[in-house]
């Protein structure tokens, strides 16, 4: 469709070239090789030259319809004034009829005043396009269960990702953060920075993992990262590594971690597991702190 209508416009700026130049030629007088200014001419022809770009462009990229006729309209109405521009060049224009100057007074403003009104469309449409995306956008977070303080997927998609890898059987490493008494950080420094923090070490986390790895906000202040073919040792040392990550020197973070080998396991005991395994670590905290 685009095609025939890129074909359709070429034929028709070419016959409206050739159209202008033959009526031109036939009825103005020619000038002298001598007065040529072939600067002139080469800066005609190069305008020339973008216009046909600019229509093909046009012709190629939009879809068909008012604002693109206006554009089409003003490109062809503002690459006639250019040849007659080119023309001149070469004949002298003020010996032609007097019908013929609207031929190289209006197309110009004509064709800039379309470009206009199409340029206006387009910028109204594209403002109409952007906020469909933006309702799209929109949409795709709440269905796809993204967290909206910290742009993270939540819980369920948590859940629903590793329930695919333990059917699979997919060798993986799962971990979970947990910060430390944020409770207190809240009291102490208002809720409003406790979001900041939790939105900072959201980042922090997203900015350190891999492309394939999920991070998920699984509570208020405890984060789970789903690391699939990610070995024990490697699970390991990116604890340590994430754990150094909170952008919050008031505040720590625990961190916990479990590896399952390749085959089938079950996804609800090794998140039951883990929990275990964060309630040991943080009671081991509590005890460490007191002792
Ligand atoms: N600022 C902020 N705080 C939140 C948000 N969601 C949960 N919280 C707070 O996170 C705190 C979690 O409290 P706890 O589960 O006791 O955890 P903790 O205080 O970190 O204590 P431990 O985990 O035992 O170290 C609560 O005070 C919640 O109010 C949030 O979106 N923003």
């Amino acid at each position: 469709m685009e095609r025939t209508r890129t074909l359709r416009i070429i034929g028709l700026w070419i016959a409206l070239m050739l159209g202008i130049s033959a009526l031109v030629l036939a009825r103005a007088d020619a000038k002298p090789l001598a007065i040529w200014d072939w600067w002139d001419i080469a800066l005609e022809t190069s305008l020339l030259v973008l216009i046909s770009t600019w229509l093909v462009m046009v012709a190629q990229a939009r879809p068909g319809g008012r604002i693109t006729r206006w554009l089409l309209a003003g490109l062809l109405a503002f690459g006639c004034g250019s040849v007659v521009d080119l023309l001149d060049e070469f004949v002298r224009l003020d010996t032609l009829p007097t019908g013929f100057a609207l031929l190289e007074k209006g197309p110009v403003p004509l064709g800039l005043i379309s470009l206009t009104i199409g340029l206006w469309g387009w910028r109204k449409e594209q403002l109409r396009i952007n906020q469909q995306l933006r309702t799209r956008e929109q949409f795709l977070r709440e269905a796809d269960h993204i967290d909206p303080l910290t742009q993270l997927c939540d819980a369920r998609t948590f859940d629903a990702h590793l329930q695919r890898l333990a059917q699979k059987g997919t060798s993986c490493s799962v971990m979970m953060l947990d910060l430390d008494q944020f409770h207190r950080f809240n009291h102490d420094h208002g809720m409003a920075a406790g979001d900041e923090l939790l939105h900072r070490f959201s980042h922090a986390l997203a900015n350190e993992v891999r492309h394939c790895d999920l991070i998920c906000r699984y509570a208020g202040d405890r984060f789970v990262v789903l690391l699939p073919r990610c070995p024990a040792s490697l699970a390991a040392a990116l604890a340590e590594h994430l754990r150094q990550q909170l952008p919050e020197p008031r505040i720590s973070v625990t961190a916990v971690y479990l590896y399952r080998g390749e085959g089938p396991f079950e996804a609800q005991s090794l998140l039951a597991e883990l929990n275990q395994r964060m309630i040991d670590a943080k009671a081991h905290r509590q005890w460490a702190k007191a002792g």
